[in-house]
């Protein structure tokens, strides 16, 4: 793993920095704004296979403007405080810029998920939710996780369920984390929320040929060659989607073993189950192997994905990279000072506190379902339902009135009448947001000759949003 260079948050404040040294605010603010509310950490003892095992854990909160703050919980062993802190920071800065109406926050627990059997983990899952909970640092009205790294469904179903154990009266109770599975409080569409956050941000970056003409990209995603690190949850449905809606080809994938290129196109899903089935990308058919995968980071290619890890990129090898277009869909995966490298070659990057909002987007509706007790988009689809029979009806009436030739076929009024289902209410949600979030960087961006990119441009947004709410509401 690639440590960064002076630490984690030192690096996103470097960019923070540069957005603020654009703006007009107190030097007081601006230092309120940067900075880390507060970072618990735990050690909890869990006696497993006849011995007590200490784990350390954190749950970092770094900006209370909006309440609750928001962020997911990270299982690795890589997990400390920098780390929590400058992606607790990325969250405040991420919900701003697509105005989802929380403060930010992050968790993380000190843990190779794969040394533990999963009635392990359950235990272990279950005693640090019930440490966070004791503190309110998992409260549906203070504190909302939600997935990342080495964690998913199945983690968010524990933490929800012994909260719930533990505060029997709280009818929001299951608002208390996102990302659970759709059986358990859930939202249909949150387990590819990222990804297909990633897709809609490169398809809204490829409606505008200026923002392409500054990476040198001309045309559409299709047959786009594309590189992807990490085909886990982020990477896997990023990739999935790009290529099988989008006709771009995944000619490389990186993972923990290794990389594997195709010139013709990796088959995503084959991919995934071959990781599944021997636990890296080595011995994948039809495919060049290097047992280095970071060289891959440097290949020729259209687009590079990094769904990692943090870091992955910096001044040691950014001279190198040759993608003309980096969209970030993990987070921190450039480096501030690797970032400069780049701009000055002339890469465009998508950056992180947008491409990967996709996540925190959709956890906000699944946040709004439970709270409202209600499945989401019910009482609309029954409006809609009853607004379309009025339509369907006239339509049949006029055609049998005028005696034209025709009728509506049963299978398409079926689909007519059953109208939009969740995944669809959440997808278009989705897509809005991205649209819109894209639109006001952008603004910035090509609006104003100071400055230089993507990232200064959504850093700007969204300290402006953060700033005006301590200015309306005091600190
Ligand atoms: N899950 C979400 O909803 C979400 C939301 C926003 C941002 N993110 C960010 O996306 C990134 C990935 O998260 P995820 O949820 O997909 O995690 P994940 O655990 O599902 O997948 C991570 C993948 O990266 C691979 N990986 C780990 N170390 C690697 C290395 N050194 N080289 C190559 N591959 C490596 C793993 O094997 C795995 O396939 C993280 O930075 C996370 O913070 C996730």
């Amino acid at each position: 793993m690639t440590a960064i260079q002076g630490g984690f948050t030192a690096s996103v404040n470097a960019m923070y920095d540069r957005a603020v040294s654009l703006m007009d605010l107190s030097p007081g603010l601006v230092e309120k704004i940067r900075v880390c509310n507060a970072t618990y950490t735990v050690r909890f003892g869990v006696r497993l296979r006849g011995e007590i095992h200490t784990f350390t854990g954190y749950r970092s909160v770094h900006s209370e403007h909006m309440e609750p703050v928001k962020g997911g919980i990270r299982f690795a062993m890589a997990v400390d405080q920098d780390e929590v802190e400058a992606l607790a920071s990325l969250m405040t800065y991420k919900c701003a810029l697509v105005e989802t109406p929380f403060g930010g926050s992050k968790g993380g627990l000190c843990i190779d998920p794969s040394a533990w059997e999963p009635h392990e983990m359950e235990q272990i899952t279950r005693r640090f939710a019930y440490e966070l909970i004791k503190r309110d640092l998992i409260n549906p009205a203070q504190n909302v996780p939600a997935p990342d790294m080495g964690t998913g469904e199945r983690e968010m179903a524990w933490m929800a369920d012994q909260y719930k154990r533990m505060k029997t009266t709280d009818i929001n109770g299951n608002a208390c984390v996102t990302g659970k599975p759709a059986n358990a409080g859930g939202i249909a569409g949150r387990v590819e929320a990222t990804g297909r956050g990633v897709q809609y941000a490169l398809q809204e970056f490829f409606r505008h040929p200026e923002d392409m003409a500054a990476a040198g990209l001309t045309g559409t995603l299709d047959g786009k060659r594309i590189v992807v690190q990490g085909l886990g949850n982020v990477g896997y449905h990023a990739a999935k989607f790009l290529s099988s809606e989008d006709g771009a080809r995944i000619t490389g994938v990186i993972e923990r073993d290794g990389g594997i290129w195709s010139d013709t196109g990796l088959d995503v899903d084959a991919v995934r189950a071959h990781i599944r089935e021997t636990g890296g990308v080595k011995g994948f058919p039809d495919a060049r192997f290097d047992a280095n995968g970071a060289t891959l980071l440097e290949a020729d290619c259209d687009i590079l994905i990094p769904a990692a890890l943090e870091g992955v990129i910096h001044t040691g090898n950014a001279p190198r990279v040759q993608a003309p277009l980096i969209i970030e869909a993990a987070n921190g995966p450039v480096t501030a000072e690797a970032n400069d490298i780049l701009l000055d070659k002339g890469c465009v990057i998508i950056p992180d506190l947008y491409a990967n909002a996709g996540g925190v987007t959709v956890s906000y509706f699944e946040w709004v379902k439970n709270l409202s007790h209600i499945r989401f988009g019910r009482m609309q689809r029954r409006a809609e339902e009853a607004r379309h029979q009025v339509l369907v009806d006239e339509l049949e009436r006029l055609s049998r009135d005028k005696g034209l030739a025709w009728t509506l076929s049963d299978d398409f009024k079926a689909r007519y009448l059953r109208g939009a289902g969740e995944l669809e209410l959440v997808r278009s949600g989705l897509d809005d947001t991205m649209r819109g979030a894209y639109g006001a960087m952008r603004e910035v961006w090509q609006g104003r000759a100071d400055v230089p990119d993507l990232r200064t441009a959504g850093f700007i947004v969204a300290i402006s949003r953060i700033a005006a709410s301590y200015q309306a509401k005091g600190l």
